[in-house]
């Protein structure tokens, strides 16, 4: 009934190939995971959300299950195909693609992949399911440019949630984690029973917000190797202190801070920050501007309540409107001045060895944008 194209790829826990299905006569892909390498509770819970997910009303942004079946050694699910592969290797192959003066040849629409993802999001909540792993290697991407958001193996049926290091650090939410460290917000948590719940939906929001960064950047907000979770989970309490000093210091001075008045050298500094493959985000201000609306809606850290993706959805609306600073008719100089206005509002309480004061606004020679 299934016959085994290719290997795609293969995950922590599976392996995934393309393969061709006579019952349904279409491609699909196969998730093959031994069953030495999970326990059969975790099967019958991945199982269960994507039973519930593909239902009878299946989401056109959530990759659904076609078919399950077993035997001794394996359990096999049957998924739709997704010919471009997941978000992370694609921006990956787009990236080697793109420069400034030839912008890759794949473009896709960032605005569009916003709402898909955040509509997939919000379907699986309202069925009581958070995903808890959402990152681009989970983003599947179509041919026609749509995304299906994938592997559902640490998603729960519930709005709140005890389990930490669940998920992936780079993504997660700072309230997902529990560490040895002593500080304000995470503390060392043994008994299980008695750590206090976390809402799952919200963890979700921020998991959200990091891909969507990484997907802008090229770069994960936070990186984190085991042997420095400590200095993770200090950039917690940095990022929130302020934000944008911390995105400022990290992501946007370096590619900023040399030669910005001259545009030759100013746009190859900023080669590192971008894709070149966001048809949408035509340059690097409107960058720092959708970064902006994360940090105000979804990348709340000790707040969670404070995390909506509703807001989120209405400020990148009305940011690629008609007259906003996305729409194409709005100047490059008035990007310029509009970011100026917005992130350095937030400088006043930056570190002392931040320099702003050798940080001088940009002024274009000419409006070529
Ligand atoms: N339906 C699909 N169509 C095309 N490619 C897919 C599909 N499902 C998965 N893949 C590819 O296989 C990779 C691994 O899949 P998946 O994340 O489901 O496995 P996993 O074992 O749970 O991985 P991990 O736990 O390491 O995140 C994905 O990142 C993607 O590149």
């Amino acid at each position: 009934m299934y016959t085994k194209l290719r290997p795609i790829q293969s995950g922590t826990f599976s392996t995934v190939y393309k393969a061709w299905s006579t019952h349904h006569n279409r491609y699909v892909a196969l998730k093959i995971t031994p069953k030495y390498k999970t326990s059969e509770a975790n099967m019958k819970n991945e199982y269960d959300v994507m039973k519930k997910l593909s239902s009878y009303k299946s989401h056109p942004n959530i990759c659904s299950m076609l078919d399950f079946y077993t035997d001794d050694s394996y359990y096999v699910m049957v998924l739709e195909y997704c010919e471009c592969g997941d978000l992370y290797d694609f921006l990956d192959i787009a990236k080697s693609q793109g420069t400034p003066s030839s912008p890759s040849l794949i473009q896709i629409d960032m605005q569009r992949i916003i709402k898909q993802l955040c509509s997939a999001i919000s379907f699986a909540h309202s069925l009581g399911i958070a995903h808890r792993d959402i990152k681009p290697e989970n983003v599947l991407l179509t041919i026609n440019g749509d995304v299906k958001l994938a592997d559902w193996g640490h998603a729960i049926q519930s709005s709140k949630s005890n389990d930490f290091q669940i998920g992936t650090d780079n993504y997660r939410a700072p309230e997902t984690f529990s560490s040895p460290v002593d500080n304000s917000c995470y503390k060392k948590r043994l008994d299980k029973s008695s750590a206090p719940l976390y809402n799952t939906y919200k963890t979700d929001y921020w998991s959200l917000g990091a891909t969507i960064f990484y997907l802008t950047f090229g770069d994960c907000l936070f990186r984190v190797s085991k042997s420095k979770m400590t200095q993770h989970l200090k950039n917690f309490d940095e990022f929130e202190k302020n934000p944008f000093a911390f995105i400022y210091q990290k992501y946007v001075q370096p590619r900023l801070a040399c030669g910005y008045n001259d545009e030759g050298n100013l746009q190859e500094s900023l080669q590192q920050t971008r894709q070149f493959v966001w048809q949408d985000l035509p340059d690097v201000y409107d960058v720092f501007h959708l970064c902006k609306i994360m940090v105000d809606t979804l990348l709340r850290v000790s707040n969670a309540d404070e995390r909506s993706m509703e807001n989120f959805m209405n400020q990148v609306d009305s940011a690629w409107n008609k007259d906003s600073s996305m729409d194409s008719s709005f100047s490059y100089q008035s990007k310029i001045d509009l970011f100026w206005e917005q992130w350095s509002v937030n400088t006043e309480s930056a570190p002392v060895n931040f320099q702003f004061k050798n940080f001088e606004k940009p002024c274009l020679v000419q409006d070529s944008k």
